[in-house]
């Protein structure tokens, strides 16, 4: 195992335009890992804190450099991890911002895999990953914090649940979303696209079921496999605490309401997927939910359990939600995103491993999901930054990076 010889840290920009950390970390071997925090829009209250990008770096490198140099193994995540936390001496990354260490982490975890020669999904997994994929839950139409005048659901995603291989289901994502603008375009519906490359299309969420499924069946008949409906409701965002409330503009939903419109949706469109179908502190309604259609679709906690095994636990021990959104950022170090994955596993949950709605090249995500054997990932459709994780798990199936 080799010592990291130095950690640099510098902003660059991330696909919102926004300024974000990038790391480098170098080994005494010369091994080199280099790696960039993403950054949400619809964070959960409970993530670890994201700082700004400039802040972040000058306390890293105050309090988390000298902890690594010199003195941490670039291949053990579990030493260059319990490093960066004890550097921070808080729960929440709220000292060196866990932008800061997400990137340092993930850095590192690059370098150790250089060293040995081995890509990072192996180096993180073990020799034996690398045979099963994660199916893409790609994003093809949306609102909410993502595009302010579309739909009230965040995401509308396409799960090629019966594709064969990882490229055809990747394929499948990007033929739905070019199918959805030619939707868009008959109808007259003008359309930009969100932070993520949804279309954002000022309609109705009934519009967008209809559009969105339409897609869907038309590209399952090209294809010849199953192509289904996904959602991001990121109910957080739509709940008005003081009222108790959900709104869909004009629209309100109590608490029970809202468990009762999504085990509706589940049903009437034969969802696949339902992420954040209830607000972050709602554990009771989102477990109502599981006990009345988690027989029969995904039911995904994001901000719900923002990637924390002690909120995760929770979860479990009350039954709500058959899967966790995992985010390393949420977290701040790859070893907490593996525990909530093993956690999960442990206890029959699926792992969805995911991007940010802000976002850089970096395909650490991709590596990750493969070497947790993840059954799905959520890292977008079209659009640089996410086609930059679609296309290095294309690599991995082929053994190809
Ligand atoms: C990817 C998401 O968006 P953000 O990064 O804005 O939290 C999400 O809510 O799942
Ligand atoms: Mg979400």
């Amino acid at each position: 195992m080799t010592l990291v010889r130095s950690v640099s840290l510098r902003r660059i920009l991330d696909s919102r335009g926004n300024p974000t950390v990038e790391a480098d970390v170098l080994t005494d071997s010369g091994g080199f890992g280099r790696a960039a925090a993403p950054s949400g829009a619809s964070t959960g209250e409970y993530e670890a804190i994201e700082l700004p990008a400039g802040e972040a770096i000058a306390s890293a490198r105050q309090h988390a450099i000298p902890r690594l140099v010199d003195e941490v193994h670039a291949g053990n995540q579990r030493e260059v991890d319990a490093a960066l936390r004890g550097a921070d001496g808080t729960d929440d990354f709220s000292t060196i911002g866990a932008n800061s260490a997400v990137a340092i982490s993930m850095a590192a975890a690059k370098a150790g895999a250089d060293v040995l020669g081995a890509p990072l999904f192996q180096h993180l997994g073990g020799t034996f990953r690398g045979d099963g994929f994660p199916t893409p839950l790609g994003n093809v139409l949306g609102g909410g914090e993502h595009a302010k005048a579309a739909t009230h659901i965040q995401e509308f995603l396409a799960v090629p649940h019966g594709a064969p291989n990882v490229a055809e289901a990747v394929f499948a994502n990007a033929a739905v979303h070019d199918r959805i603008g030619a939707l868009l375009d008959e109808r007259d519906l003008p359309a930009g696209k969100g932070d993520e490359g949804a279309w954002a299309p000022a309609v109705t969420d009934a519009e967008a079921f209809d559009i969105v499924a339409a897609a869907t069946d038309d590209v399952a008949a090209d294809v010849g496999f199953d192509v289904a409906v996904g959602l991001d409701v990121a109910a957080s965002e739509l709940y008005d605490a003081d009222a108790e409330v959900y709104r869909y503009g004009d629209v309100e939903r109590t608490p029970a309401e809202q468990v009762d419109y999504i085990a509706g949706l589940v049903d009437e469109y034969d969802l696949a997927y339902v992420e954040d179908p209830v607000e972050e502190d709602d554990f009771g309604g989102f477990a109502d939910l599981t006990d009345r259609v988690g027989d029969r679709t995904v039911l995904c906690g994001d901000d719900l359990f923002v990637t924390n095994v002690d909120r995760l636990q929770r979860g479990i021990d009350e039954g709500a939600g058959n899967a966790i959104l995992v985010k390393p950022n949420q977290i701040g170090t790859l070893s907490d995103a593996v525990d909530a994955v093993e956690l999960a596993t442990r206890n029959g949950l699926d792992a969805v491993v995911s991007h940010r709605s802000g976002e850089t090249e970096d395909t650490t995500i991709a590596h990750l999901a493969v070497a947790t054997g993840a059954p799905f990932i959520k890292t977008g459709t079209v659009g640089g930054e996410r086609t930059a994780k679609l296309n290095e798990l294309i690599r991995i199936a082929e053994d190809a990076v």
